[in-house]
């Protein structure tokens, strides 16, 4: 699906949504270490990474927004920005198919924290793949772009949609769920970065059972019954390495929050309220109390 907009002839604008794991279970390991998920995610869209490409002599990339400081347009290799690689893997594919891809001149607004358990990084390479087709004007078979994205990382193929779905393999056996209704909630983040690789290698207990069915309607009563009955397993590890997980989930709590979870390996933890007025009326009381961590009220797709 197209999230993007075009904003001029030759500018094109494509938005990267937070992703959110709303429950994460762990159900088993790969031979080659790498965990099996059973996982319900959605993405806001109030809380997102935005990614312009314009025409240019040669390839650029330049960062902004609150969080671009953090990350550097210069490094390369396995340090690189994934949006990087995601071009570079693109423009490799296409050239495989005998098409030559002209420089490209991209600007990534950073504004979902970084290192933080929402995909921030997946979803701006997913959104590269998109906007990259559209502003060459190219197109690669579906299942290719797919393995394209896995290649980026387990979240890529996921975020590629940025609509509601249920995860399981590695995160790449997706399956839609487009009757989950949208819900309001706050995203906050105690502004600590977490490695996931580090979450996952703490993991105590990896054969947990998965999560149960999902409503065939979009009874928001019964999608969050689901959600109450489900975990996220990686949040007992996240919370044994990162104390501020137990402060900032308390205060979603005192803030009225009806369901609170960590998201993805952390430190973002979500709470969802009854409407969207009561999320955005706690997101500014939160962000009173403490400044310098990042509350964000959102609605999800
Ligand atoms: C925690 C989640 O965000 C939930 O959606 C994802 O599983 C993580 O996805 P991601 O950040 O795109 O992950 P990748 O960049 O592919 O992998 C980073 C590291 O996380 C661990 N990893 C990741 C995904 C997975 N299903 N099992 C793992 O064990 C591996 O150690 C891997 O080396
Ligand atoms: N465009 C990008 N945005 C954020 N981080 C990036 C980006 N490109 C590379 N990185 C690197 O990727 C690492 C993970 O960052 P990201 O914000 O994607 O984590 P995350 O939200 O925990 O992801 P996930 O939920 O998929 O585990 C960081 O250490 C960061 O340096």
């Amino acid at each position: 699906m197209i999230t993007g907009s075009q904003t001029d002839e030759a500018e094109v604008v494509e938005t990267a949504s937070a992703k959110i794991n709303l429950a994460l279970h762990v159900t088993g390991q790969r031979a080659d270490g790498y965990h099996l998920l059973d996982s319900i995610v959605t993405f806001a869209t109030d809380a997102f990474d935005r990614l312009s490409f314009l025409p240019a002599d040669r390839d650029s990339f330049t960062l902004g927004g609150r969080f671009g400081p953090l990350l550097s347009p210069e490094a390369t290799g396995q340090d690189g920005n994934l949006v990087l690689k995601a071009r570079d893997l693109l423009r490799a594919a296409l050239a495989g198919e005998g098409v030559s891809m002209p420089p490209v001149a991209i600007r990534l607004e950073k504004n979902l924290p970084v290192a933080s358990g929402i995909g921030g990084g997946s979803a701006d390479a997913a959104a590269t793949l998109r906007g990259l087709l559209r502003f060459w004007g190219a197109s690669l078979p579906e299942d290719a772009l797919f393995a394209l994205a896995l290649r980026l990382g387990a979240d890529v193929p996921m975020c590629l949609s940025s609509r509601p779905l249920r995860a399981r393999g590695i995160g790449e056996d997706i399956v839609a769920l487009p009757a989950m209704p949208a819900l309001s909630m706050v995203l906050a983040n105690p502004m600590k970065g977490v490695s996931t690789p580090e979450i996952f290698r703490r993991l105590q207990e990896k054969n947990n059972s998965p999560i149960g069915a999902t409503p065939t309607g979009s009874d928001t009563t019964e999608w969050i019954a689901l959600l109450a009955s489900a975990r996220n397993d990686l949040e007992p590890s996240a919370r044994a390495s990162l104390p501020e997980i137990a402060e900032i989930s308390q205060m979603l709590s005192e803030s009225g929050a009806l369901l609170i979870r960590m998201s993805g390996s952390g430190a973002t933890c979500f709470g969802l309220y009854v409407d969207h007025a009561a999320a955005e009326a706690a997101a500014t009381r939160l962000s009173r109390k403490r400044p310098d961590w990042y509350f964000q009220a959102t609605r999800t797709a």
